[in-house]
């Protein structure tokens, strides 16, 4: 169990949003056991075009690894404030504390955000605190998480029928590939809790940008996922699963099949939670569009034509809740 022990930082907390501790706790999330590959790839097609959002287990990953990584991350998390403030802010790669993106969004979280290319991931200017070996770690846990997501999308290619073999899977493989990793620490908060009954947004509704992300966090609950008529659900806490979520250049390639799914973190008051994500993007020259194996006869694209830099450089031009797509959709 992950336990950090940093006192609670006395901040405006009025200045973050908050909302209340109602919301229902989902049971129903599509379970994927990937010891049984002819029902997973049913199940994940399925998932991803109902939900955009489901559940891993027997995915093979080494517990002993998650664990280094989670013990290295609470290390640099437990530093004292000025130290980690010395790796950030970040442009967009290092330590942020409270600001998320560059255009003023703000959540109760601090966390370290990196990209997985070789020749960026060593590049955040300082770095103290950690172990010598975090960037190994690092770097064996990416390679871990994205052969699973690799084995996932040749999962949906089969599902589907798409070709060519490798379609989708190529594009996080590649070195190009544009994949981010993050590690999130969101601090309880008792006091707010007390006073008012209401929990803090730790990291405000969003979808992800790329096309899949894998999520691990520790045994604390707080992540909530959008359903499609509207309501939010939270998601129970297993640290020893992954969840993946549809990303929106999954659902460009798709033309709207797969959703990405909308989610954010409510922070538990009492406990702290940490989570790694991996964010599987495709390199920074690849046109984001429907795959042709997939599109019916006389089917239309329902986006505009854009490579994945340019969507980025839009995302990055947007607040966290935008809804990033709509500026890419085709008037109908
Ligand atoms: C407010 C922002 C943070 C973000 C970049 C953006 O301008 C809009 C998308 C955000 C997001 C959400 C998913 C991932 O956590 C992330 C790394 C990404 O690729 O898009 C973040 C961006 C970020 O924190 O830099
Ligand atoms: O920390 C989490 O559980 C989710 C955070 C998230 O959605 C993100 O970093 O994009
Ligand atoms: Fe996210």
């Amino acid at each position: 169990m992950v336990v950090l022990s940093e006192p609670v930082v006395h901040t405006d907390l009025a200045s973050f949003q908050s909302c209340e501790s109602s919301s229902d706790i989902f049971t129903e999330v599509p379970v994927v056991d990937m010891s049984d590959a002819i029902n997973a790839k049913k199940l994940i097609v399925e998932a991803c075009r109902e939900l955009g959002f489901f559940k891993v287990i027997n995915h093979g990953i080494s517990p002993g690894l998650v664990a280094m990584l989670e013990s290295d991350a609470v290390n640099f998390f437990a530093l004292p404030q000025q130290e980690k403030d010395r790796s950030g802010p970040p442009s967009p790669f290092g330590y942020g504390n409270t600001r998320i993106g560059p255009n003023g969004d703000t959540g109760w979280v601090e966390y370290l955000l990196l990209s997985t290319r070789p020749d960026l991931m060593l590049h955040i200017p300082y770095f103290p605190g950690i172990s010598e070996t975090f960037w190994v770690v690092v770097g064996e846990y990416v390679s871990a998480v994205a052969k699973m997501l690799k084995g996932v999308l040749e999962m949906i290619s089969e599902e589907l029928g798409i070709g060519p073999r490798g379609c989708l899977s190529g594009l996080v493989e590649n070195e190009k590939s544009d994949s981010y990793f993050r590690l999130n620490h969101y601090r309880p908060c008792p006091n707010l809790q007390a006073l008012s009954g209401r929990n803090l947004i730790g990291f405000g509704e969003h979808t992800d940008p790329q096309i899949m992300s894998v999520l691990r966090s520790c045994n604390a609950p707080g992540l909530e996922i959008c359903l499609q008529n509207g309501s939010w659900v939270s998601v129970p806490s297993d640290q020893t699963s992954f969840y993946f979520s549809v990303g929106d250049s999954l659902q460009v390639m798709t033309n709207g099949r797969f959703k990405s799914v909308k989610h954010r973190v409510v922070t538990n008051c009492l406990k702290s939670r940490m989570s790694m994500i991996y964010f599987g993007g495709p390199p920074l020259n690849k046109k984001i569009v429907p795959l042709c194996s997939l599109m019916e006869e006389g089917e239309e694209s329902l986006y505009e034509e854009f490579t994945w830099s340019e969507y980025k450089k839009s995302a990055y031009n947007s607040n966290l809740g935008d809804d990033r797509l709509k500026l890419f959709e085709k008037i109908k």
